[in-house]
């Protein structure tokens, strides 16, 4: 297949290492030198003893007849990237964290596929990628149809970068939105791994009431949606969370994506959320990130 990646950050390095194995890979890039240097030397992800090699265009330029798009840029380059005139033969596979993204979904013209990433990525360089761990991608048709999903994620399955197909875009996305409302701000506020939203007991008391106020929002099973963030925080104990890399790194962080849209549903206070997005753009402020409105 023709697989198109927008954007070369650590989630559109690793689709297009692995799925360049196999597919016709072209990565589009707002850089030119890295777009030389996908050119020049392939992809280096640290999975695999040799380079992937992908074709890489220049942003806006957008090579033509692709089968699918895998969309891997942050929740707030998507308006700009959405702006384009995208082509309209091939399939959108959004990769983002959060959900603010689907009301501009909604109104394209275009057949759209939502995905959850649950590997861990890092770039390392304009070509370098580190998978810190490994998972899968579940996604699930929005605008699209479920047939086309299924028939689509049959062509990027590998056995070590897996697609999982899941019917209800809102639900898969809620879920995952939750885990993040959580892990995400907590362990950036307070500069830990995601292992201590488990066992420090103050930050784990913060974490159940951001839970307990997003699964109100969302008309989720409270108890439910706890014990999976609970059990991510395990499993994913070691890791540093995307917010906390972001602010380290002095990227602006996801939070009005995450945190910030379920604020926009509540129909209610939800004094936590209020505190905890207020903090994070403190922190985007401290770093230069963003500047006062
Ligand atoms: N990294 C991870 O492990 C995970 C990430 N995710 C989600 O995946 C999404 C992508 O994350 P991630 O890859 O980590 O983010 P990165 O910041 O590493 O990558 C985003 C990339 O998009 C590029 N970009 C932005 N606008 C454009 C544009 N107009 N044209 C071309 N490229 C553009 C950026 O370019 P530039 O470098 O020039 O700024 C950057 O390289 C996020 O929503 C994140 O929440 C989900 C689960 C895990
Ligand atoms: C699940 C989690 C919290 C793993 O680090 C994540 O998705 C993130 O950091 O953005």
């Amino acid at each position: 297949m023709r697989v198109g990646v927008i954007g070369g950050g650590a989630v559109g390095l690793l689709a297009g290492a692995y799925l360049g194995r196999t597919h016709d890979v072209h990565m589009v890039v707002r850089n030119e030198e890295q777009k030389d240097i996908l050119c020049r030397e392939g992809i280096w992800c640290d999975a695999f003893s040799a380079a992937v090699f992908v074709e890489a265009h220049l942003y806006p330029r957008l090579p033509r007849d692709m089968d699918v798009w895998l969309v891997s840029v942050k929740q707030y380059d998507l308006e700009e990237v959405l702006s384009l005139p995208l082509p309209e033969n091939g399939k959108y596979l959004f990769l983002q964290n959060g959900m603010s993204h689907l009301d501009q979904l909604q109104s394209l013209y275009l057949d759209t596929f939502a995905a959850v990433v649950e590997h861990g990525a890092l770039k390392v360089s304009f070509n370098e990628v580190a998978h810190t761990g490994k998972g899968r991608i579940k996604a699930a048709p929005f605008t699209g149809s479920l047939p086309d999903m299924e028939e689509l994620a049959e062509s990027l399955h590998q056995e070590d970068f897996p697609f999982l197909v899941h019917a209800d875009a809102v639900g898969m996305l809620s879920e995952k939105l939750v885990v993040n409302a959580v892990i995400n701000p907590l362990t950036a506020l307070f500069e830990q791994k995601n292992r201590a939203v488990k066992d420090n007991p103050y930050i784990r008391s913060l974490g159940y009431r951001l839970c307990e106020e997003a699964c109100r929002t969302l008309s989720l099973d409270v108890q439910h949606q706890w014990n999976r963030v609970l059990a991510i925080a395990e499993q994913t104990g070691g890791n540093q969370s995307s917010m906390w890399k972001d602010l380290q790194e002095g990227r602006r962080t996801e939070i009005d994506a995450i945190s910030g849209f379920i604020l926009d549903r509540a129909r209610e206070d939800l004094p936590v959320h209020q505190f905890i997005v207020e903090a994070v753009h403190a922190m985007e402020y401290e770093k230069g990130v963003i500047v006062d409105e």
